[in-house]
């Protein structure tokens, strides 16, 4: 077996290494690391990281490897400062095993269908309050009714209007303070500057907002059928010890979940709808779906599974911007990647965004085709090669909660409006994952066109 040292990308410099363009042009930079190897060098300040840029050998790293490379590295040290012990962010193991299997029936498809009917109403109630013709801030929308259709499915019930502020509030800074975290060397990052100073008091008040939020709750509902994933996380009990969760243990699974799922299916939802807005082959095909399988009638939950169109558009969406850019694993013994061998001890990068953008999978990769996940294209795309919800032990427990609400949302945005993009092209501004900087749409009634 040969044993190949990655390669040092060039352009480092004496203090910062690569620190310069992963701040200035990240999305960029990472997407030409594949120029120089499937595994390669790069330096945070002087500390070395590994960037793995083949979709085969991140697979193989999140499965069949991934007693050597285990849950941990910059970005789940920062996600710890605010979700601590929570399902995200637990190291690998025992107690990362019996949080899951804990939390695992709350995740399945038929609660999760048991919740649909309130994401439905509170989706839309809250796009049927649009005025034609008056651009918006799609993006402050959105941000808004993700959160609040995931505060209804947790809570059982619509959430109250200033906890659900609160967070939009805050939720922002915290996710930019967290990329700060993991890309910065560690003394610069520990500057006391204006940033970092609302960084650190927008963490102290997403857990204040989450007690707030847990103290609130009423008892569980006497209908099963209006319990939200709340009730099942107090009741829920340890099959071994019979314990139900600590109060600490409570909060981070929360405060996990509302910043896991705000961020990424946000970032999802604003980009197929800025990318449908302006392909008008794409939008008349979901509208035609839409009609079809609705007519007159208001969306039901049953309908999810029969919008294969708007499913097509979703899994582009996120082929094509991550949504997330940078997540990270640490050497926890002697590990080998293809040809590569990795120290122990050292943080290794992969990338959903670079995987999804190899030009050898994805012919003409940055173009929007919904078309590439039509039943007879989807087959040559190989299983390693999307990995929006990652994969292995530490798969996002979320997915089908996540392809549900992005489901039920832009099903009911497009059920009532056209959304056409307004005013300048809207930027990708790296989070934790990858989001518009300002998304401007213009409602137009549907039935107008
Ligand atoms: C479009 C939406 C979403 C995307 C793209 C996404 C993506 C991901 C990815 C890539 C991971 C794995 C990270 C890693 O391997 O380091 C993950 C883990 C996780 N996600 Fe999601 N997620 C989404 C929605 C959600 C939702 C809706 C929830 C919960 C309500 C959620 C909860 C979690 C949790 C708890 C984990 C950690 C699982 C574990 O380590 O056992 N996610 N997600």
């Amino acid at each position: 077996m040969q044993n190949t040292a990655p390669k040092a990308v060039p352009g480092a410099l004496p203090l910062l290494g690569h620190v310069v363009p992963l701040l200035r042009r990240p999305l960029e930079f990472m997407d030409e690391l594949r120029h120089h190897g499937p595994v390669v060098r790069l330096g945070l300040g002087r500390v070395p990281v590994y960037v793995v840029t083949d979709a085969q050998l991140t697979y193989s790293m999140l499965t069949a490897e991934s007693a050597s490379f285990r849950k941990g590295g910059r970005l789940i040290e920062a996600l710890s400062r605010f979700a601590g012990n929570g399902l995200a962010t637990v190291p690998d193991g025992d107690r990362h095993r019996r949080q899951r299997r804990l939390m695992q029936p709350m995740f399945s498809r038929s609660f999760i269908a048991g919740r649909a009917g309130v994401m439905i109403e509170t989706a839309r109630s809250v796009v049927g309050g649009w005025a034609a013709g008056e651009p918006r801030r799609t993006d402050d929308d959105m941000q808004e009714l993700t959160l609040s259709v995931f505060l209804a499915a947790l809570l059982g019930t619509q959430p109250p209007t200033d906890v659900r502020q609160e967070f939009q509030r805050v939720l922002p800074d915290v996710m930019a303070g967290t990329i700060r975290a993991t890309i910065l060397p560690r003394a610069l990052g520990a500057i006391p500057t204006p940033t970092q100073r609302r960084y650190r008091a927008s963490l102290r008040d997403l857990r204040t907002a989450i007690g707030a939020l847990i103290d609130a709750h009423g008892g569980r509902p006497a209908d099963p059928d209006r319990a939200g994933l709340l009730d099942l996380l107090l009741d829920a009990e340890d099959p071994d010890s019979g314990q139900r969760m600590s109060r600490t243990q409570l909060e981070d699974e929360v405060i996990t979940f509302v910043t896991t799922n705000g961020q990424a299916s946000t970032a999802s939802i604003l980009w197929a709808l800025y990318e449908v807005g302006r392909a008008p082959d794409v939008e008349r095909a979901v509208h035609a779906e839409l009609d079809a399988v609705c007519g007159d009638r208001a969306l039901r939950p049953d309908d999810l599974a029969s919008l294969t169109y708007l499913r097509q558009i979703i899994h582009e969406t996120m082929r094509l911007y991550g949504p997330a850019w940078l997540l990270t694993r640490k050497v926890s013994a002697p590990g080998r990647l293809g040809d590569f061998e990795l120290p122990v001890g050292a943080d290794v990068v992969f990338s959903p965004y670079v995987i999804h953008r190899d030009p050898v999978v994805y012919p003409d990769p940055a173009r929007f085709d919904p078309g590439r996940w039509s039943p007879e294209r989807a087959r040559s795309i190989p299983r390693t090669a999307f990995l929006p919800f990652g994969a292995g032990t530490r798969q996002c427990i979320g997915d089908n909660f996540a392809w549900d609400e992005m489901t039920i949302i832009l099903a009911e945005t497009f059920r009532q409006w056209r959304m056409a993009p307004t005013g300048r092209v809207p930027k990708a501004v790296p989070r934790v994952t990858i989001h518009p900087d300002r998304l401007v749409m213009t409602p137009e009634d549907v039935r107008a066109a």
